[in-house]
């Protein structure tokens, strides 16, 4: 018979997603699932999985304890709650989670397989029980830059992020949209009017959007017509936590830095969350290490995975295929407007846009699952 594999937080926006990834690509025929609830133990599994027992009890550590494999994107409270009593326990089984909160943990290996796949098999076979999801924005860029990481030419990187709403989770989705329609509901009289005066209507925005009433209870501030320049913590030192996690978090999955005894690359920026749904967007200045011509630069990005794919640096293709509407729902990661920059001969810009949800979130998972069952 199949291994048995746990899985929590399966209903969740990213466990959804997971899920449906799963399905497509047939990776329920691998093994059992046994799926667990936080708040509903004893229900029904879901619908689509046949034949699979009621739901279980997250929190139930005897429970979690039998099986050789946990999937969890549950969430960090979760992790934290659950995972060091089912290691106190005993438990000996392989940890595949979605939640930051192991990821810079010694015993942890943050994965991207087809960044860092031997990273993953060397961690395997050092008996690494913890495989963790990186932070979206982090393993979006990886995946389009691949190429000139692996081959070490990338100096130095900044950053400038274009966040989507989706990064929040599902209710700031919803508060967004919600936001839009109550800004579009408050001039709708002026916009039918094409005689009414562009001035009127931007008022009437901006007194919905300074209006107290307006819904902003999950970001804080109005994001509908606006942005919010800071994601995550404030870590008292003028960074943001979603800024500090590019260079640390890129740096261990790449396998460099001091735990690795090689050096780090240097990578900084600003997190900026926009009203875009669910793909997160970079601007990249790449400090080169050598000089290199550009068509060379195209052609290192798009063999680095079969998911980068390169934009002519030119308008309408820009607008066309670089974009969060024209990337949502599938794994490509297009890199664009690829340029010397006039501040240094060796110096380029990029933009790259994933889908935070897919290779953001999920995809990482599910691969590294497969991995573990000795199937990719
Ligand atoms: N949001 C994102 O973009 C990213 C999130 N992550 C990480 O993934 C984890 C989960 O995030 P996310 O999926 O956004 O969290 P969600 O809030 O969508 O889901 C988490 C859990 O909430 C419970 N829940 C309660 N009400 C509902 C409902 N109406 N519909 C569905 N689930 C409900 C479910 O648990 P139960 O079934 O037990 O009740 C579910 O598993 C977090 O650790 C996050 O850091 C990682 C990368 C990106
Ligand atoms: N912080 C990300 C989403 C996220 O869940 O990140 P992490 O997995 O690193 O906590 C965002 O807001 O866009």
């Amino acid at each position: 018979m199949s291994q048995a594999v746990g899985l929590v937080g399966w209903r969740g926006m990213v466990g959804s997603v997971l899920m449906q990834r799963m399905r497509d690509e047939n990776d329920f025929s691998l093994f059992q699932p046994v799926f667990f609830s936080t708040s509903n133990a004893g229900g029904a599994a879901p619908a689509w999985a046949d034949g699979a027992g009621p739901l279980q009890d997250a929190y139930d550590i005897d429970a979690l304890a039998k099986l050789p494999i946990i999937l969890t994107a549950q969430g960090g409270d979760y992790t934290s709650a659950v995972y060091p009593k089912l290691r106190a326990a005993g438990w000996q089984g392989i940890w595949i989670d979605a939640a930051s909160t192991l990821r810079m943990a010694d015993d942890a290996i943050i994965v991207l397989d087809p960044v860092n796949r031997p990273v993953i098999d060397d961690a395997l076979k050092r008996g690494i029980k913890n495989y963790i999801g990186g932070n979206c924005t982090v393993s979006c860029m990886l995946m389009g830059l691949a190429g000139l990481f692996n081959q070490d030419l990338v100096k130095w990187m900044t950053s400038m992020t274009y966040q989507a709403a989706s990064g929040g989770g599902a209710q700031h989705m919803r508060e967004l949209l919600t936001q839009f329609g109550l800004l579009n509901a408050q001039v709708k009289p002026l916009l039918d009017d094409p005689a009414s005066a562009i001035l009127d209507i931007d008022r009437g925005v901006l007194k919905a959007q300074q209006d107290a009433g307006l819904p902003q209870q999950h970001f804080g501030v109005p994001l509908g017509g606006n942005l919010i320049p800071w994601i995550d913590k404030d870590l008292g030192n003028g960074v943001s936590r979603e800024e500090w996690k590019a260079g640390a978090e890129t740096n261990k999955i790449l396998g460099r830095g001091e735990a690795f005894g090689k050096p780090e690359t240097p990578i900084d920026g600003l997190c900026v969350r926009i009203g875009a749904m669910r793909c997160h967007s970079q601007a990249l200045t790449i400090e080169l290490s050598k000089d290199i011509p550009m068509d060379e630069v195209s052609d290192i990005i798009s063999q680095g995975s079969k998911w980068a794919k390169v934009i002519p640096n030119e308008r309408e293709a820009s607008m066309q295929q670089l974009t969060p509407v024209a990337v949502t729902g599938t794994l490509d990661i297009p890199v664009g407007r690829l340029r010397k920059m006039s501040t240094g001969t060796n110096q380029i810009s990029a933009f790259t846009v994933g889908d935070q949800l897919l290779w953001g979130a999920a995809e990482p998972l599910r691969r590294m699952l497969r991995i573990t069952l000795g199937e990719l």
